[in-house]
């Protein structure tokens, strides 16, 4: 049942002093949810996590298993000569012993499986050679060996350091090495590819990414920052720590005291080409291992600052503040000073796997996805964008109820019986519909004047538009298993219904605009007023025209909240959109169907969107292309006028500054409208219990 409101003087009953709820002692999220216009009165906290409620992912946890890594079979590390697991790390003993410390720059250990191919290699990826692989271990060591049982066994080498090989249950082939130097070497290898005809060797990339893919599929993994390499890290971490107890035999032979002076050059221009599966930690951290050779080419990511040098070897500005303070101080390379102990400590953010992925593209950031090219440039400073999966549609991240089968696209609601471009048509077809029998767009693919005013309009005067009222709101229902507090109110929006794939038009029909995709040049672009990167146009846009549709990852609220309250110390990086649209149309909204998108990992170019309060350039409008049912929609930006080229490209979040429940703040604007929100309190009614949006640290520059 839901309570429908279109008078604005109607209270939402709900008291804001409820919004802390004593219960909630989770450590809040950092990020916002950009709503929409979601005019309910009250503050909408939905990344304040209850601590009544166990999370969704913790109500899974018992389905929740991280396996032994022998369930990734895809990972070969086996040694040059066929050698059984345990050996595999051994430097073997009758090398010669060289007095040089170890080496963290050694080759990833990911050699070919089949001994007849020694040194080989097809792959780019893959550091074979003389002095790759698992032989360029050079850990010299008084070696222990323990046995999968934990039983240790001795093997007295050449060398003057300690080095303790845990081989794991045999056939899983999962060794983990430690050195004196407090140094962690993990190493996996898979017979399976022995003997397999045509087995190549997969890139790192497409390893790491089907494996999490794996983990989060068949483990039900719900924390979008897991990673294999923090798998790894986990592993070395735990290895160190069981290695420290002091009942532990290994412990003995440990020695994490050494001095290591490491070249941190070889790690800094390693740092954007990841190579092989061979990991080490040093007093914890795990740092993928390269080969030079084979390293991706250390090319400049961003086209050199007017007034500076760029070696490409930066980070990207994730930690950096909303007032544009800058980044915490990296030496040059990108490294924290160490002290004489020089155990190198990698800064956090350059252990993220996605560093060794390949980064933007500043030539087309779309990556080639978009029928245009986007370009990206930064005449302000020397920041890179955030890391993140450019998708040109959006995905379903796991449990959205989103169905694109062709079974519910029911004849009668589409044109199947229309011809060629429905727009000419003397009557409009069943499409139009939703937009009461006229289409909503214009013959050179506008929205209409009429529909685009009253979008925008109801972006500016939500209370003179109906909203509805759940009568259990998803939202309120994410935050808490006991008193589910009551809706904040979600605004009807206008829908704008395209043709689709069993309309009987052609794919030139002027009711497609939105699924044909970006057509506009756009550009990202650095913004000199503090509001990080901002997208652009480069060429003059008249009013009503398509710029692209907000694209990430499709979350049940359920999920979203879930992943935001796991970000640590509000230290989270989403950036979310409800799709609340149509909460109204429906008595209860299932979990599943209470969606939102979330672009902080993967999405596309809307999400440089910055935001200008109220006379913004962009309005949002829910387009409905594959499923009749409005719970999920394409949430598309059109121009509310003529843009110029060289404008910057905003939208209204709908952020409500005032909002001081928030345990995070929304950012400082500076949109520099004159009816900015931040400054002065336009029609302040109009924005009370908005979400406020995105995250603190990825979009902070
Ligand atoms: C969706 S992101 C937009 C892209 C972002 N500027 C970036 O560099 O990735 C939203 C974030 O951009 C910044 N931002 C957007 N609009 C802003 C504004 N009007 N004033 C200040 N910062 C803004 C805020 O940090 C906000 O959290």
């Amino acid at each position: 049942m839901v309570q429908e409101r279109c008078d604005p003087s109607q209270p939402s009953g709900v008291d804001k002093s409820k919004q802390k709820t004593p219960l909630r002692t989770e450590p809040s999220p950092a990020s916002h949810t950009m709503r929409p216009r979601d005019k309910g009165k009250g503050t909408v906290s939905p990344q304040t996590p209850s601590g009544g409620k166990r999370s969704v992912s913790e109500r899974l946890s018992d389905a929740v298993r991280i396996k032994e890594p022998n369930v990734m079979p895809d990972i070969v590390v086996t040694p040059k000569e066929k050698t059984t697991a345990s050996q595999a790390l051994i430097k073997p003993k009758d090398e010669p012993i060289t007095d040089e410390m170890p080496q963290l720059n050694i080759s990833a250990a990911v050699i070919h499986p089949d001994p007849s191919n020694k040194g080989e290699s097809s792959s780019r990826n893959v550091a074979v050679g003389e002095n790759d692989g698992l032989e360029s271990l050079e850990l010299h060591s008084m070696l222990e060996k323990v046995t999968a049982d934990g039983t240790a066994a001795s093997e007295k080498t050449r060398n003057n350091g300690d080095l303790a090989i845990i081989s794991g249950d045999c056939s899983s082939n999962l060794e983990i090495a430690s050195s004196h130097f407090g140094e962690v070497r993990i190493s996996l290898s898979c017979d399976l590819a022995l003997g397999r005809p045509g087995f190549h060797m997969p890139s790192l990339d497409a390893v790491l990414k089907s494996v999490e893919e794996k983990c989060l599929r068949s483990y039900k993994i719900l924390d979008p920052n897991f990673s294999v390499m923090n798998l790894m890290k986990d592993m070395c971490d735990s290895f160190l720590n069981l290695g420290s107890e002091s009942t532990n035999e290994i412990s003995k032979s440990i020695d994490v005291t050494s001095t290591i002076d490491l070249v941190k050059k070889s790690y800094a221009a390693d740092a954007l080409g990841a190579t092989g599966l061979g990991f080490s930690s040093l007093n914890s951290s795990v740092s993928p291992q390269f080969d030079e050779e084979v390293a991706l080419p250390r090319t400049p990511l961003l086209p050199p600052p007017c007034h500076g040098e760029d070696d490409g070897t930066q980070s990207n500005n994730m930690d950096s503040g909303d007032d544009g303070e800058k980044r915490k101080d990296d030496t040059e390379d990108g490294f924290e000073d160490t002290n004489s102990q020089s155990l190198v400590a990698l800064q956090q953010h350059q252990l993220a796997p996605e560093l060794i992925r390949p980064l933007h593209d500043v030539i087309d950031i779309a990556k080639g996805h978009e029928r245009v090219v986007i370009t990206l440039v930064n005449e302000v400073n020397n920041e890179f964008p955030p890391l993140f999966y450019y998708i040109p549609q959006s995905a379903v991240f796991q449990n959205a109820s989103v169905n694109f089968s062709l079974a519910c696209i029911g004849d009668s609601n589409c044109c199947s019986a229309c011809f060629g471009d429905c727009l000419s048509n003397s009557t409009p077809c069943a499409c139009a519909h939703e937009t009461r029998g006229e289409f909503a767009y214009t013959a050179d693919g506008l929205v209409k004047e009429e529909f685009l005013e009253e979008c925008i309009s109801m972006n500016h005067d939500p209370e003179k538009h109906c909203q509805v009222f759940c009568k259990e709101c998803p939202v309120e229902r994410s935050k808490t298993e006991d008193t589910i507090e009551s809706c904040k109110g979600h605004l009807v929006r206008k829908f704008i219904t395209e043709c689709w794939w069993r309309c009987g038009c052609n794919k030139q029909c002027g009711n497609r605009v939105v699924q044909r995709g970006i057509t506009c040049n756009l550009q990202v672009f650095m913004t000199l007023e503090g509001k990080g990167w901002g997208l652009r146009t480069l060429e003059d846009l008249p009013k009503g025209a398509f710029v692209c549709e907000y694209v990430g990852e499709i979350l049940t609220y359920s999920e979203l909240f879930d992943r935001v309250s796991k970000s640590s110390n509000g230290k989270g990086n989403s950036n979310p959109v409800l799709l609340d649209a149509d909460w109204g149309s429906k008595a209860v909204r299932k979990d599943e169907e209470a969606l939102c998108l979330d672009a902080t990992d993967y999405g596309n170019v809307a999400r440089f969107i910055n935001h200008r309060c109220r006379d913004s350039n962009l309005v949002e409008i829910p387009v409905q292309v594959e499923i009749p049912d409005h719970h999920y929609y394409h949430l598309a930006f059109f121009t509310t006028r003529k843009v110029n080229a060289m404008e910057e490209l905003t939208w209204d979040y709908g952020i409500d500054f005032d909002d001081h429940d928030h345990l995070v703040k929304p950012f400082r604007c500076q949109c520099g409208s004159n009816f900015c929100r931040n400054i002065k309190r336009y029609s302040k009614r109009s924005y009370i219990g908005l979400l406020v949006l995105v995250s603190n640290l990825t979009c902070r520059v």
